[in-house]
Order: structure tokens, then C-alpha cells, then sequence
């Protein structure tokens, strides 16, 4: 399975393109929909949320509800782009409006990427940089990762993301039954937390930080059960699952960390309090008494759940003016915005499940056959069957 997208933040469109999905997945427009209003939500989001209302549409690779098998063709419209067209170059500008409409952008946001990217592709008007490196391309990554989600959860696999930490502040009280209790409970958290003494202290952190003209970042967290043991390898370095799902977590826009299980944690323990005890049982097969290192053991699942956090940087674009210098006139100057999120850990949290579901369900498929669904549970059913009697 692969991916690509393309499309600019104030362009009409968002699309990607996913193949290798297997046949007979069932797959429609309100699976994906439900994922991308689940991105737009949380406290700290800027105006531009307000506009989109994204909704995808399926335009190759399913008929009737089900998966074909060939390439699957995703659209999300941006609601803004009616604004942009000519910022964007789609329609001719008169000669005299031209400096005043393209609004070109020669002051780089110290923390985006736009001097270094216009410095690699030469660009003089940092919009050529911005359109692109915009989070705003997040939206189709949610959308192949609501793809992903729905061929897990046919295979018994759920995937469920919370946020952890926002600007300091620390969620305590996490308690849930299930992992369908934990999406359940995040659902109705305006941060996505499930401490409500903390959600309440994380919100004031966001509007303290908004009325200062900054931004915070914070810690979410994923975590996937039902994934069978043995899935990924030790046998070569780009073989490893938790290597690929580190990458995938890094390459969300302004993700600077990752961790899985205890992390960073098992550097202050002994082994002895690290490594996760084996049992078995003839019901369950091989099982361990902790799960520290969060499901995985040489690059390969080990049957526990699987834990992964990731750190996301305060937003770069900030109200309180930073220093950086003009790329035209090379004068310093404090830089000033029009509209940015100030916080957007919780739709980041949401961005996290895509990437990592992604991941595993990539891995599934080229572990256990790459053509038709049910081929693929047969697999697994076999394959666990044999993992517990071994
Ligand atoms: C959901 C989401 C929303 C974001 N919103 C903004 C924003 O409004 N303003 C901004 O400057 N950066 C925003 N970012 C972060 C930038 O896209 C990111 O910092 C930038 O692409 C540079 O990449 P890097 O931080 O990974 O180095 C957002 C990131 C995510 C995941
Ligand atoms: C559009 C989204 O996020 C955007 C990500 C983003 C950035 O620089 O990354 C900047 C902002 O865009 P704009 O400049 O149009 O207000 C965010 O709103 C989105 O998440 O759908």
C-alpha cells in the first residue's frame, strides 16, 4: 500500500491518491467524513476552521459501497479557495493590481518552513513555500488513514488517539475500561483529554496563550489492539514497524519526538523494570505482565497493544512578534500574521491515529495478502491460531 497527496492550503483541492487496497473493503463517503470533522474540532483552532467544512469525495476504486481493488481516488475542496483564486494565480490579475493582489511574502515565521524552503527552491515569494508545507495537507492524510482504520477494524483492530499534555499541562487522570470507552470519553473533550481537571486547565493554557499572541504545543498519544504478534521484522533496518510508524508520527507537520511505551522513561530504569514479563495461557497463547515498550519487541509486534506518543512543537505563526530578517531588503523586522491556530494538539492527536493506522494497516497487507479481505482475516485467524499453540 502507498499513498501520495497533493494540493496547496488555498488551492481548490486536497487529493491522494491510495493504491493497494485490497478488494472488498467496504468504504464510503460518511467512513471518511466522520475522521475529517473529528480533525477539524478542538479548542485553539484558528478562523480558517470556522470556513472549511471538509467532506471527501470518492472518485475511482469503489463501486457500491466496496473497494475494487484498483486505486482509490480521495477529493476534499477547500471552502476558502473562493477567496484565493487570484492570490493563487488561477485567474489573470490586472497589471496595475498585481504587487497589492499577490501579497507577495518575503518575511519568514522563525519555526515554518519558509526560508529554508524558499532558499532549496528559490523561491522569492515564501507563499510558494507556505501553500505547501501547510498542515492543510493533513486533511488527506486523515482521509487515507480513515481508509486504513476501516480495513483494521474489519480485521478486528482498533486505533484510538488522545492528548496527553498542552502546554505544560499534564493529564493525570486517565481511566478507561475499553478502547472504545477511551475514543468515547475524547469525543466529548474539547481537547481531547480525558482528565476533565485537566482538560479544563489546558483549555485556559490555549486562550492564556492566545490573548498573549503565542502558541503551545503538547504530547498525544495512539494506541492500537488487536494487532497478531510477528507483524514487522528484525531482518533488516527498513523492515521494522516501529521504525516506519516513528517516521510516519514525525512527519506530521510540526512533530519534533516520539516514543514508544515507557520512551524515554527506560532510560532512568533498570532492565529488570523495563522488559515486560512472558507468560502464556492456552486461551490467550504468550502474553506479558506490563507493556512497557508498547507492543513491540525487534521491529516486530509483540501481541500487546501498541503504544506511541508523540510531542508537537508550539505553532510557529505567532501574534507576538518574533525576529527575522526580510529576504528583499535583508532589514530585520518583528513579524506580524493575519490568522494561525494557536493551539492544534487535539486535531494533531487525530492526524496521529491516520499516520499510525496507515502503518500498521500497510504492514498487515503485505504480511498477510495483498488482494481481498477475506483472504486477509483467513490469514490472520491461522496465523494466531499457530502464534498461540507455538
Ligand atoms: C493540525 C495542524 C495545524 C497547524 N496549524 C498551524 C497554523 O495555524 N499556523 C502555523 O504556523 N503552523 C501550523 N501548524 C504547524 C506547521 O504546519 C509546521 O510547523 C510547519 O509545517 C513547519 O514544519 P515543522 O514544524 O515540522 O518543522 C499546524 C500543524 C498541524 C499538525
Ligand atoms: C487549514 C488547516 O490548517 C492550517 C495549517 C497552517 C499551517 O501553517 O500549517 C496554517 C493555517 O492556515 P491559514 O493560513 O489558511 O489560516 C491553518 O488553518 C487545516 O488544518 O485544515
Amino acid at each position: 500500500m502507498r499513498y501520495l497527496t497533493a494540493g496547496e492550503s488555498h488551492g481548490p483541492q486536497l487529493t491522494t491518491i491510495l493504491e493497494g487496497i485490497p478488494a472488498q473493503l467496504p468504504l464510503t463517503a460518511e467512513d471518511i467524513n466522520i475522521e475529517l470533522a473529528r480533525r477539524q474540532k478542538g479548542h485553539g483552532r484558528g478562523r480558517r476552521m470556522q470556513i472549511e467544512k471538509d467532506q471527501v469525495k470518492i472518485l475511482s476504486g469503489v463501486r457500491h459501497g466496496k473497494t475494487l481493488g484498483s486505486p482509490i481516488t480521495l477529493v476534499v475542496e477547500n471552502d476558502d479557495w473562493t477567496h484565493w483564486t487570484k492570490i493563487m494565480g488561477i485567474e489573470p490579475i490586472p497589471t496595475e493590481q498585481e504587487e497589492e493582489i499577490k501579497r507577495k511574502i518575503t518575511r519568514p515565521r522563525p519555526g515554518h518552513a519558509d526560508l529554508v524552503g524558499a532558499i532549496k527552491y528559490g523561491h522569492r515569494d515564501m507563499r510558494n513555500v507556505l501553500e505547501r508545507s501547510s498542515a492543510r495537507e493533513t486533511t488527506v492524510r486523515v482521509a487515507a488513514g480513515a481508509v486504513a482504520k476501516k480495513l483494521l477494524a474489519e480485521l478486528g483492530i482498533t486505533v484510538a488517539g488522545h492528548v496527553l499534555e498542552i502546554g505544560g499541562v499534564k493529564a493525570e487522570k486517565i481511566s478507561y475500561s475499553s478502547l472504545e470507552e477511551l475514543k468515547e470519553k475524547t469525543e466529548q473533550s474539547p481537547v481531547r483529554c480525558i482528565d476533565e481537571e485537566a482538560e479544563k486547565k489546558m483549555m485556559a493554557a490555549i486562550d492564556k496563550a492566545k490573548e498573549e499572541g503565542d502558541s503551545i504545543g503538547g504530547i498525544v498519544e495512539v494506541i492500537v489492539e488487536g494487532v497478531p504478534a510477528g507483524v514487522g521484522s528484525y531482518t533488516h533496518y527498513d523492515n521494522k514497524l516501529d521504525a516506519k510508524i516513528a517516521a510516519s508520527i514525525v512527519s506530521i507537520n510540526a512533530f519534533k519526538g516520539v516514543e514508544f511505551g515507557i520512551g524515554f522513561e527506560a532510560a532512568r530504569r533498570p532492565g529488570s523494570l523495563v522488559h515486560d514479563e512472558i507468560i502464556w495461557s492456552k486461551e490467550k497463547g504468550y502474553t506479558r505482565k506490563t507493556n512497557n515498550l508498547g507492543g513491540f519487541e525487534g521491529g516486530m509486534t509483540t501481541g500487546m497493544p501498541i503504544v506511541v506518543r508523540g510531542v508537537m512543537k508550539p505553532i510557529p505563526t505567532l501574534y507576538k512578534p518574533l525576529l527575522s530578517v526580510d529576504i528583499d531588503t535583508k532589514e530585520p523586522f518583528e513579524a506580524s500574521i493575519e490568522r494561525s491556530d494557536s493551539c492544534a494538539v487535539p486535531a494533531a492527536s487525530v492526524v496521529a491515529e491516520a499516520v499510525v493506522a496507515w502503518e500498521i494497516a500497510k504492514a498487515i497487507v503485505d504480511q498477510f495478502g495483498k488482494d481481498r479481505m477475506d483472504l486477509i482475516k483467513e490469514n490472520i485467524e491461522k496465523w494466531n491460531e499457530r502464534a498461540r499453540n507455538f
